[in-house]
């Protein structure tokens, strides 16, 4: 690919005399070689025009950059956002590889993961190859990636985009990837809205920001595109109504009321009925949970959109594996349930306790699970209330510390508790304090440890193990029934 071509492309109006070959296109100045384009960015904690020396350094063929100034010894070009420029650019240094593909974007507070595990399924049970970009893990041509990212940076998003052959594409959307435009240069055949609950503050400054975040994904659908909606909460009804007010869109709901296009009722420990127009179905629960009814739901919608019947989807369904890390079941040798969930926000955390508790029904349930460090430090005391609430137990622990010291965490950690009769413990070891519930917890309780789910640890603790599934599984090892 050519420079001049490019710029073209980005409507930047100036050409090069010597219009040279871009090999590759990065906003990391560390990443630059001979040839590449860089995009300076100014981010939350670095300003990349401070590093368009160090690019040019690096082989750097020319810069974009958001100073109207000439700056450094080659080509550098002004635009007004080098965010967007990035993303659309990356695109077309790819040859625009969305549209290879039927693309499907998710997005939400809590379920992301879930409902796109939960449509890769499906759409695969029906020989539809499919790759999945999000937080676990994604997953091209067959087989797993590393994931760092929710929603990738733009430059790799645009790279994995055109190396997979799947047919489809279903992937989580982030407010942080949809804030820093990381999916700009991507249409999309359907798009999913799941929910907006507090999360994330910290980053977007208020819900009203946040919504309008999210709400952004719906602008990159296609015309004709589908959008699928729940219509359970505020911000989902407000979408469909701002949406309903487009011409160009199919919009479906779904959700506990008789007018959404999907209404969903009678929601057991192993199945929920659905009704789509003249259809009426049972559906199996392919995880716990009125959430995990929702979840499905969405899935199936979209599935339906990908021209698969309802009926073909519940079959593909009964052989759902389950997803690393979300209400992830172990059975004690003492015949304690221990659950591994991925809950880290208030809503969450609701839903999976309100899950958890209809499965311990009489029977006590212990919670475990810290806060990260660093991170909206305003959902804290609602979720601790919220455990209180639920759970026989609450022990609170650390999770990630960020940078933050261990004993400042803890300490906000104690601040964050509400005044109440039931204080929790808090053991600040996230190995000692998963040890304290398995040994505290009498053989008949529900033990659950969330907001981890299947994420490798980031801190050291006492006992040697790397994830909160790991050290159930030490836990067990060491205290194996001996007999005589
Ligand atoms: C707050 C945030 O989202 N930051 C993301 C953002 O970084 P940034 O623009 O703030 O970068 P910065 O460090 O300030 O640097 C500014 C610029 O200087 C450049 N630079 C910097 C140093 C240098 O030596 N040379 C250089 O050129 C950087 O490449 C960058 O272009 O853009 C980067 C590239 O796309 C991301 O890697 C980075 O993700 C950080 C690491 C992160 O942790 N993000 C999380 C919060 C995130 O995105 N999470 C969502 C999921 C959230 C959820 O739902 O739970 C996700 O999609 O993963
Ligand atoms: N529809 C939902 N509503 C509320 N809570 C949910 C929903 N779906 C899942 N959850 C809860 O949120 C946790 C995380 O779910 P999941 O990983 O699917 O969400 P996510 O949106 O991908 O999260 P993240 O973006 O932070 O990775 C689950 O383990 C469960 O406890």
């Amino acid at each position: 690919m050519k420079l001049n071509g490019l710029l073209n492309q980005l409507h930047i109006s100036t050409t090069t005399e010597d219009d040279p070959v871009i090999t590759g296109i990065t906003s990391h100045s560390k990443k630059v070689k001979p040839g590449y384009l860089f995009f300076a960015i100014s981010g939350v904690h670095a300003d990349g025009h401070q590093y368009i020396q160090e690019a040019f350094e690096n082989g750097a063929a020319a810069i974009i950059g958001e100073y109207d100034e000439e700056i450094g010894p080659g080509h550098y070009f002004y635009a007004k956002d080098t965010k967007q420029l990035l993303s659309l650019a990356a695109s077309y240094f790819y040859e625009e590889p969305y549209k290879k593909h039927k693309m499907t974007g998710i997005t939400g507070t809590n379920g992301k993961t879930t409902t796109s595990f939960l449509l890769q399924h499906i759409l695969d049970s029906h020989g539809i190859s499919t790759a999945l970009f999000g937080t676990v893990y994604h997953f091209i041509n067959g087989t797993k990636v590393k994931s760092s990212h929710t929603t990738p940076d733009p430059v790799t998003l645009q790279q994995m985009l055109s190396e997979s052959k799947d047919d489809t594409v279903v992937m989580e959307v982030s407010s942080h990837g949809l804030e820093q435009k990381r999916i700009e240069g991507i249409t999309y055949d359907q798009a999913i809205f799941l929910n907006l609950t507090h999360d994330h503050l910290d980053y977007h400054g208020t819900m009203e920001s946040y919504y309008l975040c999210k709400a952004k994904l719906f602008s990159y659908l296609k015309n004709k595109g589908t959008a699928i909606i729940c219509s359970e909460g505020h911000y989902g009804k407000r979408l469909t109504e701002e949406l309903n007010k487009k011409n160009d869109l199919q919009v479906w709901t779904y959700g506990k009321r008789k007018t959404d296009s999907f209404y969903i009722e009678d929601v057991g420990k192993n199945s929920f009925n659905l009704v789509h127009e003249t259809l009426q179905v049972t559906v199996p629960l392919p995880l716990p949970g009125e959430y995990n009814a929702l979840n499905t739901t969405a899935a199936i919608a979209a599935a339906l959109d990908y021209g698969i019947p309802i009926k073909s989807s519940i079959e593909y369904l009964k052989s759902f594996a389950g997803i690393p890390g979300r209400f992830e079941e172990i059975i004690l040798q003492n015949g304690t349930e221990v659950i591994v969930d991925y809950a880290h926000t208030p809503d969450g955390v609701s839903q999976v306790l309100e899950a958890a508790s209809k499965k311990a029904g009489n029977r006590p349930l212990y919670h475990v699970f810290g806060f990260r460090g660093n991170r909206d430090l305003t959902k804290r005391s609602e979720m601790i209330s919220i455990s209180l609430e639920y759970t026989t137990k609450t022990i609170l622990t650390v999770d990630d510390l960020n940078g933050v010291d261990r004993d400042q965490l803890v300490q906000e950690t104690q601040e964050a508790i509400p005044k109440a009769s039931q204080l929790p413990v808090i053991v600040p070891d996230r190995t000692e304090a998963i040890f304290f519930a398995l040994k505290e917890a009498p053989p008949n309780a529900v033990v659950i440890i969330t907001g981890k789910g299947p994420e490798k640890y980031k801190e050291a603790y006492t006992h040697p193990s790397d994830s909160d599934l790991k050290t159930v599984e030490l836990f067990q090892s060491m205290n194996k029934p001996t007999f005589i």
